[in-house]
């Protein structure tokens, strides 16, 4: 196979299941769309029905006085939303945002077009909806330092721990009997859960060999370790914060769910009192809502700082270079963050036989790492997940399909591996120091904004890279990897290969293979752009609450912590709103 075969092969999926598409298998789970009318007036409106933004809608509606409009830029979640295996094939389709970073002319080099494609999901559930399922939260020494920098305790690790379990039903039998289950949910909307796949045995042998302790569970009081990975999956079905927060509330009275609506601007009073929304109807109408309380911007990392500046909330220069009137001058979209990824094969003993493939799950059995280098600290540097395929096909799909590197870099590692099974791994630096950017490209709401994810622009997250990258590499000494004979492979174009095993060499090897870890943050962080009660600054009646608060990257995938932020959001707005009350 070619990699160009295993992209059209991958297209060719895509277009059958579009066609599958019009008989909305899926439609029953969802909400229905609110007929409203232009100038409506509700309690709350919540722009983005993403990972943060479902859990609000769900816990504001169970005020049953208050009226919740939700809305959504996307539509109802497809068929390969819902079925876990099916989910490389909602990446480039309507789902997908389709973003594309900058071309920096450093990183991102050994990517089609020089630039990271930036998947997000545009559906109900947001990016939960299309991303890789996997239960991670971060550990105590995130949230800590999250309150250290918004000088609020509520946000350390034993006050965030109580909204994590909220959100949470843990269905695992084997969690759910042992000491980790103190720290998981069992009555939540959320279901987590996991696989045991006996391949992974031999392969926590070598973990353990290079100084890796297996454990059960990392999500609680145990952050260090390899573990297989927590999923949010129950019975074969994404638990997405759509199937999770949004289909068990559908018939709400008191919520109002208008999808396939963007919001183009956030209205204000004189006063600066958000009062509403401005938003473009599936048709291109444009239509006002009102808010009678506040205005909950939970559009993510990308879009909130895009519908924040076109909203007169920015940076002041960069708005008037638009004609933008400032409302409020703030730093929004100037510390956007994300982990680097670098991709990591080692071809091990011949293919087993083939095996069908599990859609209820993802396809590979995955085991997940969290390493310090330093042995004396229990927090991670690095994350690794590593995926066991027991051919090297999917290996060449996600190269080329999923991450778009170049043809030459995935076709090299596929043809090397060819007949054998591959440790397919992703090397993640967890706490970089560099910061991106996002500006508006122009004041058009439909245009995609600049995206600059300034991987790299700090040296120092570089150096650290290449020696966690390099750390990993060791495994390929341990015993069970040398009884198969196991080899890394050589993506080969890197231009790295005469330094081999220098610091350099490493240094070369993580530039040339690194890609997006998906998880950006911190665009409108606690701290800078809204206070640790989610308000933003200069202004009253708005808040922002999705993973664009996050002050600091957690050491994890982020889906959980944004989840967390929006069980904490909700909290929050009912306090304030009772507080009123009492007045
Ligand atoms: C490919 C991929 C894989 C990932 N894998 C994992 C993983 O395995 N585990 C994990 O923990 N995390 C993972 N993540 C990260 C995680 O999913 C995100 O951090 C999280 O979903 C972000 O939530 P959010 O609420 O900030 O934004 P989102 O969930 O993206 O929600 C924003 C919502 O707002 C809508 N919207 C945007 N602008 C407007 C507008 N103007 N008007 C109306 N609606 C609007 C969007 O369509 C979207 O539905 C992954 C992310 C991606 C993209």
């Amino acid at each position: 196979m070619n990699a160009t075969s295993a992209v059209l092969g991958i297209k060719k999926i895509q277009g059958a299941l579009k066609i599958l598409a019009a008989l909305q298998l899926t439609a029953y789970l969802w909400p229905q769309q609110a007929q409203v009318q232009d100038g409506a007036c509700f309690d709350y409106i919540i722009v983005g029905a993403g990972s943060a933004g479902s859990v609000i809608a769900n816990r504001l509606t169970e005020l049953d006085k208050a009226t919740v409009l939700l809305i959504e830029a996307g539509g109802d979640p497809p068929v390969e939303s819902v079925i876990p295996g099916l989910l490389p094939f909602l990446k480039n389709t309507e789902v997908d945002w389709n973003y594309e970073t900058e071309n920096d002319g450093y990183s991102q080099q050994y990517h089609k077009n020089y630039g990271v494609e930036l998947t997000r999901g545009k559906m109900l559930g947001g990016s939960s909806s299309i991303n890789f399922l996997a239960y991670t939260r971060g550990n105590y020494h995130d949230f800590n330092n999250w309150a250290k920098m918004t000088g609020d305790e509520s946000w350390n690790w034993e006050n965030v721990l109580p909204y994590f379990k909220k959100s949470e039903r843990l269905v695992d039998p084997v969690m759910l009997h042992s000491s980790a289950r103190s720290f998981h949910g069992t009555d939540g909307y959320l279901a987590t859960t996991r696989k045991y796949n006996e391949e992974v045995l031999k392969y926590f042998e070598a973990f353990q060999e290079v100084g890796n302790r297996i454990v059960l569970d990392t999500n609680g009081d145990t952050p260090l370790g390899i573990t297989e990975c927590m999923f949010n999956i129950d019975n074969g079905v994404r638990q997405s914060t759509a199937q999770s927060f949004l289909h068990p509330i559908k018939d709400r009275p008191n919520l109002f769910v208008l999808k396939n609506t963007l919001v183009s601007k956030i209205l204000f009073d004189e006063d600066k009192n958000a009062i509403g929304v401005e938003a473009i109807l599936e048709n291109d109408d444009v239509v006002q809502f009102k808010a009678d309380k506040e205005v909950i911007v939970s559009a993510g990392a990308i879009n909130t700082p895009q519908l924040l500046m076109l909203s007169g909330i920015g940076p002041k220069e960069h708005l008037e270079s638009h004609n933008i009137p400032v409302v409020s001058d703030l730093p929004v979209g100037q510390s956007l963050q994300d982990h680097i990824m670098v991709m990591m094969a080692h071809k091990m003993g011949k293919s087993p036989p083939p095996k069908p493939v599990d859609y209820s799950y993802i396809g590979s059995p995955l085991m997940m790492g969290y390493t310090s280098l330093n042995k004396s600290k229990n927090y991670p540097d690095y994350q690794s997940i590593n995926f066991i395929m027991n051919d090297p096909t999917p290996m060449l799909q996600f190269c080329s399909f999923y991450f778009s590197y170049i043809d030459e870099i995935c076709q090299t590692l596929y043809d090397k591996s060819i007949g054998k099974e591959v440790l397919f791994s992703l090397v993640i630096l967890l706490y970089p120091e560099s910061r991106g950017r996002i500006l508006l490209r122009s004041t058009d709401p439909k245009e995609k904004p600049i995206i600059y994810t300034g991987y790299y622009s700090d040296p120092v997250d570089l150096e650290r890279h290449a020696m966690y990258v390099e750390d990993f590499a060791k495994i390929q000494h341990t015993e069970f990897f040398e009884s198969v004979n196991a080899e890394r492979v050589e993506p080969e174009v890197c231009g790295c290969e005469n330094k081999y095993s220098t610091e350099e060499y490493w240094k070369c090897y993580a530039l040339c293979m690194m890609v997006s870890g998906y998880h950006y943050s911190g665009s409108a962080a606690m701290g800078v752009v809204v206070d640790s009660r989610l308000n933003v600054f200069g202004v009253q009646k708005l808040r922002v609450a999705d993973a664009s608060v996050m002050p600091k990257i957690t050491g994890a995938n982020t889906n959980a912590a944004t989840i967390m932020i929006g069980e904490r959001a909700a909290d929050i707005i009912k306090e304030d709103l009772f507080l009123r009350s009492r007045c």
